[in-house]
C-alpha cells in the first residue's frame, strides 16, 4: 500500500512526530551532532525547541523535513516513517504535509508575492485551481494583516516584516499538518515580536508547530519547551528516558 496517498491513515495517527534512536553525523569521520533516543510530539501541539548557536537545531529541523537522513534510527511524521519512502515520495510528502518558514525566509526575490505562494501550491500536487489558490492567498494575506497591493509586489521590494508574513503565508498555503518555523523573530524588537507571535499562533491554530529559537523568552507562547541539550545526549551517558520538558496546558490563542 502506498500510504502517502492514504489520507485516513495519516489522519488517524495521534503523533505528529516520532523520533526513535536517531543518531546523526555530517560525515563518517565527524562526531555525531544529534543523538536522540525518543522524542514524540502530539498532533496539534505547539512546541518550542531551543538551544545555543551550533547545538543542532537546524540540523534537527532538516531531519524532520526529510532533507537530511539519520545516520541511524527512524523518524516518522504523521505515522509515516521516512525510511519507507523513496526520495521522490518524500519530496511529495513534504510538499503536501509540511510548511516551513526559514530563518532567511527564502522567498524568490524576482517573483511576486502571488507567484511565490502559488509555486508552493503547485509543488504540493494538490491540484487546486489557480483561482482557488489566489483566493486562499488573499485570505491568508488578509489574516496576516498585509495590504492587498502586496500581492503583486516583488518579494525583494517588501520590508523584512512583510517578507516574514509572506513566508508564513507560503508555508500555510497547502494547509500543512506540520508547520516548522526556524528562528524568524531574531530581527524583531519585543513589541513586534509579540504581535508577530500572536498572529503566527492564530494562523497556525490548526497545525502542529515546531518553533526554533535560541531565545528562551519565547517559551511562554508554547505548549511545551524542549531544550536540545536535554533532547540530544552523548550516547555513553544517555538515560532510558532522555526527553525532559516543561509542560503547560495548551492555549487556544493569545
Ligand atoms: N552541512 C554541514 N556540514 C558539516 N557540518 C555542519 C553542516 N551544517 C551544520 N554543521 C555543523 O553542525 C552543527 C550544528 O549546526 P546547526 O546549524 O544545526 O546548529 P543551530 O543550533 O541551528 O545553530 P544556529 O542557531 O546558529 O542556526 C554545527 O557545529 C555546524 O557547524
Amino acid at each position: 500500500m502506498n500510504i502517502i496517498n492514504n489520507k485516513s491513515a495519516l489522519t488517524q495517527c495521534k503523533s505528529a512526530i516520532e523520533v526513535s534512536h536517531v543518531n546523526f553525523a555530517y560525515s563518517k569521520e565527524s562526531t555525531p551532532i544529534l543523538n536522540i533516543e525518543k522524542w514524540q510530539v502530539s498532533r496539534g501541539e505547539h512546541v518550542f525547541l531551543s538551544g545555543p548557536s551550533g547545538s543542532g537545531k537546524s540540523t534537527l529541523l532538516n531531519l524532520l523535513c526529510g532533507t537530511l537522513t539519520p545516520t541511524a534510527g527512524s523518524i516518522a511524521l504523521l505515522g509515516q516513517p521516512f525510511s519507507s519512502l523513496s526520495n521522490r515520495q518524500r519530496d511529495k510528502f513534504r510538499a503536501r504535509n509540511i510548511g516551513v518558514v526559514f530563518q532567511q525566509f527564502n522567498l524568490i526575490p524576482y517573483l511576486s508575492v502571488a507567484q511565490n505562494i502559488s509555486a508552493a501550491a503547485y509543488f504540493s500536487g494538490k491540484g487546486n485551481s489557480s483561482q482557488k489558490v489566489l483566493a486562499n492567498t488573499c485570505e491568508l494575506l488578509d489574516r496576516l494583516q498585509l495590504p492587498s497591493h502586496v500581492l503583486h509586489a516583488k518579494a525583494d521590494a517588501l520590508s523584512i516584516g512583510q517578507q516574514q508574513r509572506v513566508a508564513i503565508a507560503r508555508a500555510l498555503i497547502n494547509s500543512p499538518q506540520l508547520l516548522i518555523v526556524d528562528e524568524p523573530t531574531s530581527a524583531l524588537d519585543a513589541d513586534a515580536r509579540d504581535s508577530f507571535m500572536a498572529l503566527l499562533k492564530e494562523v497556525a491554530s490548526d497545525s502542529t508547530m515546531i518553533f526554533v529559537s535560541h531565545d528562551n523568552a519565547m517559551e511562554r507562547y508554547f505548549d511545551r519547551h524542549f531544550r536540545i541539550s536535554e533532547l540530544s545526549l552523548p550516547s555513553t551517558t544517555q538515560p532510558p528516558h532522555a526527553v525532559k520538558h516543561t509542560s503547560k496546558p495548551k492555549q487556544e490563542s493569545l
